[in-house]
């Protein structure tokens, strides 16, 4: 990689934490459904792998249908959402939901898959379901981000729609989502306004920086949702200073140098303030990491009580959730 060395686990110090390699980068792709988290992540495996970069992908949206890019690693193999859909007696957004959530509680497979292939690789990218929910308050987020965290230099890349934020109550929500979840990871962030191809988005940039203009903007409505946006709008002035953030789009490749710089950054901002953040916080994770993975499996118990299928065949079926790497084609590996 250009921005960082690699090194591996075991040459530093006997502390995991203080050894965390500095890459393989982990990229975790969040956004609005539509927002194009997977045409970004096709767009951004191409440009990778043409500059020679060893790229390995996750995809974690049970429910997608179709993904251009090659996936390493498909939550699909391993979880139906169809028929966690009938098991539980769901609707798609929470069987969508629960499938991470039984994902998550075995993510320490993935870990062992990762670790086995850390070595070669420059990036991880990670494609995420449109439930956005999943990383502001559920359990299987903070499992996913915190255990990903302690092990590679982890980023968050937040895809924003461009096109849609011409409404400014949807930027403000937007902005207050990618908040929520910047405050819950304390993660290193990276803003990718997509779509700049159907607008530019110097708009979204001049509201982020004058927060007055966003508040004009609110004022043209006048709906109950305008007036709450417009009285936090002051308050996210500290949020959009601290924040990186980017113009881009999937479909022609623009502004993705800029993005890939920005998420070189964020990359050294890790080692430089998320570790030691981790050093001072590990009890606490841990802790909160465990009982995280402990909710969850409590939670499907109640779940199974509840379930139209036998409890037995449930556990069992639990039991049996392996978690598998697709056939590796090393030369897609760059
Ligand atoms: N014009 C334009 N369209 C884009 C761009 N990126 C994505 N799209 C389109 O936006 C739509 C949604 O893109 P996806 O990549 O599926 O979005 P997603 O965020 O992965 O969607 P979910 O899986 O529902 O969460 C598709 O029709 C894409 O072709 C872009 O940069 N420009």
């Amino acid at each position: 990689m250009d921005t960082m060395d690699s090194e591996p686990a075991s040459s530093s110090s006997a502390d995991p934490l203080q050894s965390i390699p500095k890459s393989p980068v982990v990229v975790l792709m969040v956004g609005m459904a539509g927002s194009g988290k997977s045409t970004f992540m096709h767009r951004l495996v191409v440009r990778l792998q043409s500059q020679k970069k060893r790229v390995y992908t996750v995809n974690l949206d049970p429910a997608v249908r179709n993904l251009a890019y090659p996936i390493n690693v498909d939550i699909r193999d391993t979880v139906n959402y169809k028929e966690v859909m009938k098991h539980f007696g769901l609707g798609p957004n929470g069987a969508i939901m629960t499938s991470l959530n039984l994902f998550a509680t075995k993510f320490d497979q993935v870990l062992t898959i990762l670790g086995r292939r850390a070595e070669m690789l420059d990036y991880i990218l990670i494609d995420t379901p449109g439930q956005i929910e999943v990383f502001n308050w559920s359990a299987s987020g903070q499992i996913i981000c915190d255990s990903l965290a302690v092990t590679y230099p982890t980023t968050v890349c937040y895809v924003v729609d461009t096109a849609r934020c011409v409404k400014p109550v949807t930027f403000m929500s937007n902005m207050l989502y990618a908040c929520s979840i910047l405050y819950k990871t304390k993660l290193p962030f990276v803003i990718a306004f997509n779509k700049i191809d159907v607008i530019p988005h110097d708009f979204l940039k001049e509201w982020m920086e004058d927060f007055e203009k966003v508040g004009d903007a609110l004022s043209r409505e006048s709906s109950y949702v305008a007036s709450l946006a417009r009285s936090m709008s002051l308050a996210m002035e500290e949020f959009y200073k601290n924040l990186r953030s980017v113009g881009v789009s999937a479909v022609t490749g623009a502004g993705c140098e800029d993005f890939e710089k920005a998420l070189g950054e964020a990359a050294q901002e890790f080692v430089d303030s998320y570790v030691p953040f981790l050093m001072e916080q590990r009890k606490d994770l841990e802790e909160k990491r465990q009982q995280a993975v402990e909710e969850q499996l409590k939670s499907f118990e109640q779940n199974m009580d509840r379930a139209k299928r036998g409890r037995d065949q449930l556990e069992e079926d639990m039991q049996n959730l392996s978690i598998e790497e697709r056939e590796l084609d090393l030369m897609s590996l760059g």
